[in-house]
């Protein structure tokens, strides 16, 4: 983009957003580079930075990227000779970058989207019990065939692939149907973009502008909750979309019926689609992610060794979010390119001992006995006993394992809980353990079901 198109996108946004605002917000930008597909735009202070990108970044970008298609990232800082801090105020709507997979198309006068995460695509989401449902229903409205259930509502815990899938499906669809007018955003930027019109005078603009979406993404919907307003314009949005044989996908926290503050009847047409739920990860989701992670950061850091057993360590170790594991996958590999080393467990327990700290279970030694005796039922005398009759045995085993991975002790303290073994003798039955999981079903199951029921 030059200096001449930015002259000429300043006079659409005056257009678009009125002189005051324009005064006060786009005129003191200034376009000071566009590289790697980010337009860099200097601004005076870090407020104003952030206020533009909140405010108008993705309508910058949508000008900026009819003017120049590379553009995926409109970024606004304050140049460094200006700021008094030296780390600048970074405030970025961002596109996704890099040219595959393509932006869902966006026709004049339509209703921008946010930006899409361009890694957020099914190649790369990983397929587990937990998340098939969602997964299988997200792939199904993104095949693009006549609409069979709407909406669609996917719900769960932070952090489990919600915000994902949907920008999947929005990729998937715009590269089928390029010419469908795919929408994303989330409920606090409907919210947002409603108010705006209100202020403005352009509810009519607002609303034949969602009106003419082809597929509607609202994600985290619960954020509208107890916003009457917004909550009525999302209602009559709606149902003229569904009316429309339009398809809607919204993402909630939550099963709509058991958002407070939701009105009834927003509660009853969310329900009236599909509903489905991502649950809490397994063990093998996690360890699958990490794994798909891993070959990424392969690419990125050639020639990085990585110990046996890290991997599972951290699925084992990091069971509440998927976003917290990346994180600490993205550290451990930033930290030993830093310094050098192989990835051993002793570099992963330094450097993520905060993460691994604060996800620690408070699980004793005894909760696990206890928990494991009743899943076999066993005696607990048994289970801690001098028996080696395998139906003892191989309990005692998992309880073993389950102490040696969901605890901080070390093997000749677990030993001593143990009725006084050995710590060879735990290291073997975990090590036991750690095999029968890989070939036998049923265990792999078992110590699933017994981790869940500690952790809960
Ligand atoms: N099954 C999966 N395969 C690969 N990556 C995943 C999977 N589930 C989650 N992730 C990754 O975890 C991170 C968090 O996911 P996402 O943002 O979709 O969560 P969310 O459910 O929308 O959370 P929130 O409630 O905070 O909005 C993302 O980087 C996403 O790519």
């Amino acid at each position: 983009m030059t200096q001449e198109q930015w002259g000429q996108l300043k006079q659409d946004l005056l257009k678009s957003i009125g002189k005051s605002n324009y005064k006060s917000w786009i005129e003191p930008l200034e376009l000071s580079h566009v590289e790697e597909g980010v337009a860099t735009f200097a601004v005076p202070t870090s407020f104003v930075g952030n206020y533009v990108s909140q405010k108008y970044g993705d309508q910058i970008l949508y000008h900026a990227r009819s003017i120049s298609p590379e553009i995926r990232r409109v970024h606004f800082s304050v140049p460094a000779n200006q700021s008094a801090r030296p780390a600048m105020a970074r405030a970025t709507a961002d596109a996704g970058s890099g040219a595959q997979p393509a932006a869902p198309a966006q026709r004049e006068g339509s209703m921008p989207t946010a930006p899409l995460d361009r890694r957020f695509t099914f190649d790369t989401f990983v397929v587990g019990k937990p998340n098939e449902l969602a997964h299988a229903a997200a792939k199904r409205v993104a095949s693009g065939g006549p609409v069979t259930f709407n909406p669609l509502f996917l719900y769960g815990g932070v952090g489990l692939g919600k915000t994902h899938l949907m920008h999947a499906i929005a990729w998937e669809l715009s590269q089928r149907q390029p010419d469908l007018n795919v929408v994303y955003l989330s409920a606090e930027q409907f919210m947002y973009r409603f108010v705006s019109a209100l202020r403005e005078r352009k509810m009519m603009d607002f609303k034949s502008m969602f009106r003419s979406v082809d597929v509607l993404m609202v994600d985290d919907v619960q954020f509208i909750a107890g916003k009457d307003s917004t909550q009525e314009e999302f209602f009559h949005t709606f149902n003229a979309l569904v009316d429309g044989g339009k398809q809607i996908i919204i993402s909630g926290d939550r099963a709509p019926g058991e958002i407070e503050n939701l009105e009834e009847r927003i509660k009853s047409r969310l329900q009236c689609g599909l509903v489905v739920d991502l649950h809490p990860t397994n063990y093998e989701l996690r360890l699958g992610i990490l794994q798909s992670k891993v070959e990424y950061y392969r690419t990125q850091y050639p020639g990085l060794l990585l110990a046996d057993g890290v991997l599972e360590f951290l699925a084992m170790r990091i069971t509440k979010n998927v976003r917290v594991l990346e994180g600490a996958l993205t550290r451990l590999f930033a930290f030993a390119s830093l310094v050098g080393h192989e990835i051993t467990m002793e570099l992963t327990q330094d450097c993520l001992a905060d993460v691994l700290r604060s996800s620690e279970r408070q699980v004793t030694i005894e909760e696990i006995q206890r928990q494991v005796s009743d899943h076999y039922n066993i005696r607990l005398s048994d289970l801690i006993g001098p028996k080696r009759v395998r139906v003892f045995a191989r309990p005692r085993q998992v309880a073993m394992y389950l102490a040696k991975h969901m605890t901080s002790r070390s093997l000749p303290e677990i030993g001593r809980r143990f009725g006084g073994r050995d710590h060879t003798t735990v290291m073997h039955g975990v090590r036991r353990i750690d095999e029968l999981r890989v070939a036998d079903a049923q265990m792999a199951e078992d110590i699933d079901m017994l981790r869940r029921a500690l952790e809960a």
